[in-house]
């Protein structure tokens, strides 16, 4: 069951807490949990290596931002955590990526199920071509067999919690292609939670919408964050500084620092992240 290590007492989850920029580690590190640790992982496309030995961990129901220059590997280090990059051929991962202490590049690990564990949204709104209704219960049904009734209220209870059931609740059998671009972006959020991941990763998900819905999805990540733990891949330095606790900044394949956001952001450590973080290059 989702979370079963969970161990972080109720009164810390879901906020975020003081800690060690230079180091990374959380004063109150004894109440984290490390939901998944990256340790040495390095990434090939072909011969090219684009992540350089990259150790971190993420946080069990906290938000973690990925930031740094384009190219500097943010996007490669989010499609090794639900292996997408498995698809392709001549790219490999080496090193170690752990959900709860398994090695998620073991050859052994089911990818399904793996990808329902660890759910993934796009930059780009990406809802099928079928109902509302369908977008959420398509997704559920690749791993179980629901009467209607348990279904319908499957899909209610995702709808609500992407915060999109008040719009849509009477249009469900509408096209999830009708809906507008923000509306679209929850609609994927619903469909990744339906499955009752524990990881959801997030790449650049409001980068293509307006600032309403941006601020709309960046009110939602603040909700989810206390039931998942939340990966977001994100340009906007003050998009990361708003909605994470917790931020990596990286640069051509390596990661730079790795600290509490708000550390990180008013005291970096590292002359480079100051230099990004004040916008003075990327
Ligand atoms: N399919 C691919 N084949 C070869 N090289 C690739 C491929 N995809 C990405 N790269 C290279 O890997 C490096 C990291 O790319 P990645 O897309 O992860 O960066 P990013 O930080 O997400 O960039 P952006 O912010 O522009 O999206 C870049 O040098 C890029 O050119």
């Amino acid at each position: 069951m989702r979370n079963s290590s969970f161990s972080l007492t109720s009164g810390t989850a879901g906020r975020a807490v003081a800690g060690d920029a230079s180091t990374g580690k959380p004063m109150e590190a004894n109440k984290l949990v490390e939901k998944v640790s990256i340790k040495n992982l390095s990434f090939f496309y072909g011969e090219f290596e684009a992540l350089k030995k990259i150790t971190l961990p993420i946080y069990d129901r906290r938000v973690t931002a990925f930031i740094g220059p384009s190219g500097c590997g943010k996007s490669t280090l989010l499609r090794i955590l639900n292996r997408i990059y498995d698809l392709y051929p001549n790219q490999r991962a080496v090193g170690e990526v752990l959900l709860d202490g398994e090695n998620l590049l073991s050859p052994n690990i089911d990818l399904n199920l793996l990808r329902a564990r660890i759910g993934m949204v796009f930059q780009k709104p990406t809802p099928f071509p079928m109902s509302i209704h369908d977008n959420i219960a398509f997704g559920i049904r690749l791993y179980e067999k629901l009467p209607r009734d348990e279904m319908d209220s499957r899909v209610e209870q995702a709808l609500r919690r992407a915060a999109l059931w008040n719009e849509v609740k009477d249009k469900l059998n509408q096209s999830g292609l009708s809906l507008s671009g923000g509306q679209q972006q929850r609609l994927c959020i619903a469909r990744a939670i339906a499955v009752n991941p524990s990881v959801l990763l997030m790449d650049e998900p409001a980068s293509a919408l307006d600032p309403i819905s941006t601020s709309k999805i960046e009110e939602l990540i603040d909700e989810l964050k206390s039931d998942y733990t939340i990966c977001i891949v994100t340009h906007n330095m003050q998009q990361a500084a708003r909605a994470s606790d917790f931020t990596a900044f990286m640069y051509l394949g390596e990661l730079i620092e790795f600290g509490v956001t708000e550390e990180l952001f008013t005291t970096p450590k590292k002359k480079r992240t100051e230099e990004y973080v004040t916008g003075r290059f990327g």
